[in-house]
C-alpha cells in the first residue's frame, strides 16, 4: 500500500517544465533513495509532495495529513541564521502535536535533551544554532525529525557537507526509522551508499526512468537512459 501515491505529476516553474509523468508510489515502510543528475527534479518532487510547489498536472494522494510528514529540506543558510538555541530548534519537532495554546512541557524538554545527548549534542543544547558545525547542525535536524515522530520522513540530500563519521551515524538513524516501520525517502547522489543502505530507488530524469529494487534500478542500462534523457532535456532547454 503506497502512503504517497503520485499520478501523472507535472511541475512547471517559471514557465519551465521541471517534472513530468511522475506516476508511482512510496510503499508503507519502504526506504527509498531518489537519485538523478543535478536538475533532474529530485528536490522539486519532495517539494511537490509537501505542497510547496504547485502541480501543473496530475495528483498526489497522501495516507496522512501533510503536516504529519517530516521534511528535511537541503541545508539552508537562512535556517542557520535564526536566533534560536539548539534545544529550541529541536523542540519545534513537537510542533505538529502541540496545540497553539499549549507550551512544550517538561517531559518533552527532557526527551529533547535525551535525543540531543544520543547524537553527542548535549553540551551544545543552549548554544545558538548558528554556532554549530555543518555535521552538528545536521545531527540537530535529525533529532528534530525524530521528535516529530512522523510515519513518513522525506530527506533532501541529508548527508551534504557532512563528514564520513557523521554520515555513518546519520545512516544508522535512518536505518532505525526504517526498522520502526516508518516510510523514508531521501534524495542522494552517492550510488555506492544507495546500494549499501537503500533497498528501493527512484531514478529520476525529469520523469522516472526506473522505480523499484535498488539493484535493478541502478543497472548500467537505466543509468545510460537517465543520462540520455537528461542530455536531451538540457539540449531542448538550451
Ligand atoms: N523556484 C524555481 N524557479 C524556477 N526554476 C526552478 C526553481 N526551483 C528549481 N528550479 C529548476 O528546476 C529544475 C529541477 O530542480 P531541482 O532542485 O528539483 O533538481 P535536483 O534534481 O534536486 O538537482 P540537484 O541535484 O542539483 O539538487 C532545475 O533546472 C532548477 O533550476
Amino acid at each position: 500500500m503506497p502512503v504517497i501515491r503520485l499520478d501523472g505529476v507535472e511541475v512547471v516553474l517559471r514557465g519551465r517544465r521541471v517534472l513530468h509523468s511522475v506516476t508511482g508510489g512510496f510503499e508503507a515502510g519502504s526506504l527509498t533513495a531518489i537519485v538523478g543528475a543535478n536538475g533532474a527534479g529530485k528536490s522539486t518532487l519532495l517539494k511537490a509532495v509537501m505542497g510547496l510547489v504547485p502541480l501543473a498536472c496530475g495528483d498526489i494522494e497522501l495516507a496522512v495529513e501533510r503536516q504529519r510528514i517530516a521534511y528535511l529540506a537541503q541545508q539552508s543558510g537562512i535556517e542557520r541564521s535564526f536566533p534560536l538555541s539548539v534545544l529550541d530548534c529541536v523542540l519545534l519537532g513537537f510542533w505538529p502535536r502541540v496545540s497553539l495554546w499549549r507550551r512544550v512541557g517538561r517531559e518533552q524538554r527532557e526527551r529533547a535533551l535525551e535525543a540531543l545527548a544520543g547524537v553527542g549534542l548535549a553540551d551544545v543544547a543552549e548554544r545558538p544554532v548558528g554556532a554549530l558545525s555543518a555535521g552538528q547542525f545536521q545531527r540537530m535536524l535529525f533529532v528534530r525529525v525524530q521528535l516529530q515522530d512522523a510515519g513518513i520522513i522525506l530527506l533532501d540530500e541529508p548527508f551534504n557537507a557532512v563528514d564520513a563519521r557523521t554520515t555513518d551515524e546519520l545512516l544508522e538513524i535512518v536505518a532505525r526509522w526504517h526498522g520502526e516501520g516508518r516510510t523514508v525517502a531521501a534524495v542522494l547522489h552517492d550510488h555506492a551508499q544507495v546500494r549499501a543502505h537503500f533497498p528501493s530507488t527512484l531514478l529520476l530524469a525529469q520523469a522516472p526512468v526506473a522505480w523499484g529494487d535498488t539493484d535493478a534500478v541502478l543497472c548500467a542500462e537505466n543509468l545510460r537512459r537517465a543520462g540520455n534523457q537528461t542530455r536531451a532535456w538540457d539540449a531542448r532547454a538550451a
